[in-house]
Parts: C-alpha cells; structure tokens; sequence
C-alpha cells in the first residue's frame, strides 16, 4: 500500500531531500510540499496521511498542533523540542486520539548509534564532555543532538551513580567552557564546508575515548526518515523520541 506524504519545510535544504527521498520511493507518494507561507489546510485537502516536518524550531509547534487535530501522523526532524514541548504535544494528543508522532533529533543512522555508545560508555569515565561540529547557516545552538546525547549520558551516569566530570575552572571568559546541559559540558562549532558532526570525549585514567559521527551531506538522514515515515502510525507509543527503537537498541 502507498503511504500519500506532505513535507513542511519543503524548500529548505533538509525538506528538498525529503521530497527527492520521498520521490524516489515506490511505496510512498508525495502528495502536498510546503513552505513558509502556504497554508496548513493544503496538507489535508491532498490526503497526507503522514507529514514530515523539517522547518524551524519557532514554527513547529503550531505545525504539530494542527496535525495532531487533523488526525495526521508526524515525523518531525526539526530541533527544540525539551521536555515541556513534548508534554504539550502529549496533551494535544489525549484531547484527540489518531495522530502518532515522531520525534528525532538526528535520523542518521551512524548518529543514533554514537549516542547509544556514548550512552554505555559514559559510566565507565571520570570525565565526558560534547563537541558538536555544524555549517554556519544552523539556526539553534547546541544542536538537538548534542543536547539529546548530553540527556542519556546524564542519566546514564546518575543510573550507574557516576561523579560530575572534575573541572577546577575558578576563572573563565563566558562561554569558554561551553553550555552545561545536565551538568554535561556542550561546545558548538560553526563553520563553512561543514554539514553536520559530532564527537564524545569521554576520560578516563591514563586514557582517552572519541566517539565520533559525521554526516557528509543531507542524504545520509534519508534511511531514517524514511523508515520513520513507513514505521509511525505503527509504533507502540502515540509520541515516539528518536528512532533508537525502530532500529531495535
Ligand atoms: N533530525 C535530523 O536528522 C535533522 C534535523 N535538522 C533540523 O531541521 C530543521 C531545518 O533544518 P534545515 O533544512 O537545515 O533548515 P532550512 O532553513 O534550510 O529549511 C527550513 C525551511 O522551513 C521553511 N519554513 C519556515 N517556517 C515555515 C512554516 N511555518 N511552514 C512551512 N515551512 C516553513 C523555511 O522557509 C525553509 O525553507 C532544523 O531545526 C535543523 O536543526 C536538520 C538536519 C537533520
Ligand atoms: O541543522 C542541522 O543541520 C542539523 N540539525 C540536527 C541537530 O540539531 O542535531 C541534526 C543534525 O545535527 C543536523
């Protein structure tokens, strides 16, 4: 059976590849791409059934709300969402049941898997710390995957009853250290020629660990969007974050 497919976003560079991505499937057929300024209501007069949502983290929220009310499956790639966001969306979805949502701040493959990593490995380390690597046209920083991997290795380590990463710092220009997200620390590069990369440094006595992922170019989030937007409406959980279980981690 063909799954009929909207893009928000369209015209940005992630949702362009999603229209190509979806394109070029022969189980999935798209049928509405949109873009700032166009009307929510084109999604559901074209019968989307699922909609991906590739925009900003400012507009997605309203974006969701309507899917949710119209009974559409979601498959959102874009960034901001924290604990509040996702409760929002949950009781939007109890006021009205049918609309399944997905959640992934990363849908590549090798970046779901640097997390799960970095996740066993953080207990094992005195000390973690983030470097997220992206091209300078990036609306929000940190990424949404380096908060993301900075949340399960933050829980990782209060689980396994880890100490906080030793720092001694009495003395810092602002920022020096980067953001703390859970007592994680953040750092956000942003640079010409790059795409999307990230490494883990995880320490140790006498050794270092580098998990480290990189994204070429936009292609490499196709697979797991795909698979998110051929997966959703089956999912055991009416809001799903990350695609670690589609993938069965
Ligand atoms: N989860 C993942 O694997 C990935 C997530 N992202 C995230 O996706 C988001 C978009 O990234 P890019 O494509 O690089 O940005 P972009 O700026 O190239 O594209 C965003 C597009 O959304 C459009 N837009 C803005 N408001 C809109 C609205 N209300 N309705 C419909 N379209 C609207 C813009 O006009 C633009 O064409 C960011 O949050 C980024 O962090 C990016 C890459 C991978
Ligand atoms: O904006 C991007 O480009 C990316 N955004 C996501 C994030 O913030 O983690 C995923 C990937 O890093 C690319």
């Amino acid at each position: 059976m063909v799954i009929r497919v909207g893009v928000l976003g369209a015209r940005g560079r992630m949702g362009a590849e999603v229209c190509r991505a979806v394109e070029g499937a022969d189980d999935l057929e798209l049928v509405a791409a949109l873009d700032h300024g166009d009307a929510l209501d084109g999604l559901t007069e074209a019968g989307a059934e699922v909609v991906v949502d590739f925009t900003h983290p400012d507009v997605v929220m309203g974006n969701l709300r309507y899917l949710v009310e119209h009974g559409v499956h979601a498959v959102v790639g874009t960034t901001g969402f924290d604990a509040a966001r996702l409760d929002t969306v949950r009781s939007w979805q109890a006021e009205r049941p049918g609309a399944q949502v997905l959640v992934a701040p990363n849908f590549g493959i090798g970046a779901v898997l640097m997390m799960h990593f970095a996740t066993k490995a953080a207990p094992f380390f005195e000390s973690v710390e983030i470097v997220e690597l992206h091209h300078p046209n990036k609306a929000d920083a940190p990424s949404g995957t380096a908060r993301r991997t900075a949340e399960l290795v933050a829980a990782a380590r209060a689980e396994a009853g880890t100490d906080p990463s030793p720092d001694a710092t009495s003395q810092e220009i602002p920022g020096a250290r980067g953001a703390d997200v859970e007592g994680v620390r953040v750092h956000a590069v942003r640079l010409s020629g790059l795409i999307a990369h990230q490494e883990v440094l995880l320490g140790g006595h006498g050794e270092t660990f580098t998990i480290r992922h990189d994204s070429m170019n936009r292609e490499s989030f196709m697979p797991g969007v795909l698979l998110g937007v051929r997966r959703v409406a089956d999912l055991p959980d009416r809001l799903t974050v990350g695609i670690e279980s589609l993938l069965g981690l």
